[in-house]
């Protein structure tokens, strides 16, 4: 790879409607015992291929689906057993330890759970300072961390709290600011809201597509929640038994989805009580042992 930094920044750097993601024929297998103790390879993502070339993505999907080993490949901390991943352009698996970091600035992640990701020793302001200083900023203005919090609608007086002290609410707007501080042109959300009671996930989710629109940032949304996919995204893909099994647009996901696993996840919508085993017993056995 001939890349350098300056090159990330440059290609990554253009417009943020330019922002890429593509996985190429991407597969990946997991050992539950070593090979020599007779461990048989599991298929959690079979040559998958998908795009981020409109606005916004939303991956949807059982559970077992995939969902979180695709987010571990974006973010460089799985490999694929074969395939490739580009972002902005650049292989993922190719990229050295300072043009990851450089691409850090570009693409970032908003977690599942606040809590788990925000150091509980550091205050907020320490949060929010951490993305620009691991950048090589040495001084990190308040403005632009007042004006992080301030974009997610939380109080400049909470630069100062520890972050253990916030409410679930309060920290998943924290984990938005960390992730906007850095001014990144796609955001990768893994089921955002979902340790959030149902008026912070309605409002997170309101902030997150005032966000999109006002920074202009692509969005990939991974979450079993398909109210918030049609919410948020232009185009909704259906991951089961780590293949997509359907890819549509938002607006006519309900007239023309026919997949079963689609039909099963529309159903179990409101009960809120879809599991693999369910489907399981529905459809037959999970079929990704090779
Ligand atoms: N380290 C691992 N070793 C073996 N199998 C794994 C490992 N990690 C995940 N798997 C399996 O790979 C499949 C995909 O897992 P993954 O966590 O990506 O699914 P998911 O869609 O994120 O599920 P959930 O919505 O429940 O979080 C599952 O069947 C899981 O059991």
């Amino acid at each position: 790879m001939t890349n350098t930094v300056t090159q990330v920044h440059r290609q990554t750097s253009q417009t943020h409607s330019s922002a890429q993601i593509a996985f190429n024929d991407v597969s990946v297998h997991y050992y539950t015992k070593p090979r020599w103790m007779g461990g048989q390879p599991f298929k959690a993502l079979q040559q998958l291929s998908l795009t981020l070339n409109t606005q916004s993505l939303a991956i949807v999907g059982p559970s077992g689906a995939g969902k979180s080993t695709l987010i571990e490949l974006l973010f460089g901390l799985r490999q694929p057993t074969s395939g490739q991943i580009t972002i902005c352009g650049y292989n993922v698996a190719e990229l050295t330890n300072t043009q990851r970091v450089a691409l850090c600035q570009h693409i970032q992640l908003i977690p599942q759970e606040p809590h788990a990701s925000l150091n509980p020793y550091y205050t907020v302001r320490q949060v929010l300072s951490e993305p620009l200083i691991s950048l090589g900023k040495s001084e990190v203005a308040d403005s632009r961390l007042q004006q992080a919090l301030e974009d997610v609608g939380l109080d400049i007086q909470l630069l100062e709290r520890n972050s253990k002290q916030l409410s679930v609410g309060q920290a998943q707007r924290v984990a938005i600011a960390r992730a906007l501080v850095v001014d990144p042109c796609i955001l990768v959300a893994d089921e955002p809201t979902s340790s959030l009671d149902p008026v912070n996930r309605k409002m997170i989710l309101q902030l997150l597509g005032e966000l999109q629109r006002k920074r202009n940032m692509k969005l990939m949304l991974v979450t079993h929640d398909l109210d918030a996919a049609q919410q948020l995204c232009d185009e909704i893909l259906v991951l089961d038994n780590g293949q997509k099994v359907e890819h549509l647009d938002s607006d006519k996901f309900l007239t023309d989805c026919h997949h079963h696993t689609t039909l099963a996840l529309l159903r179990a919508k409101d009960s809120h009580q879809y599991t693999r085993h369910q489907y399981t017993l529905t459809h037959g056995e999970v079929t990704n042992a090779i």
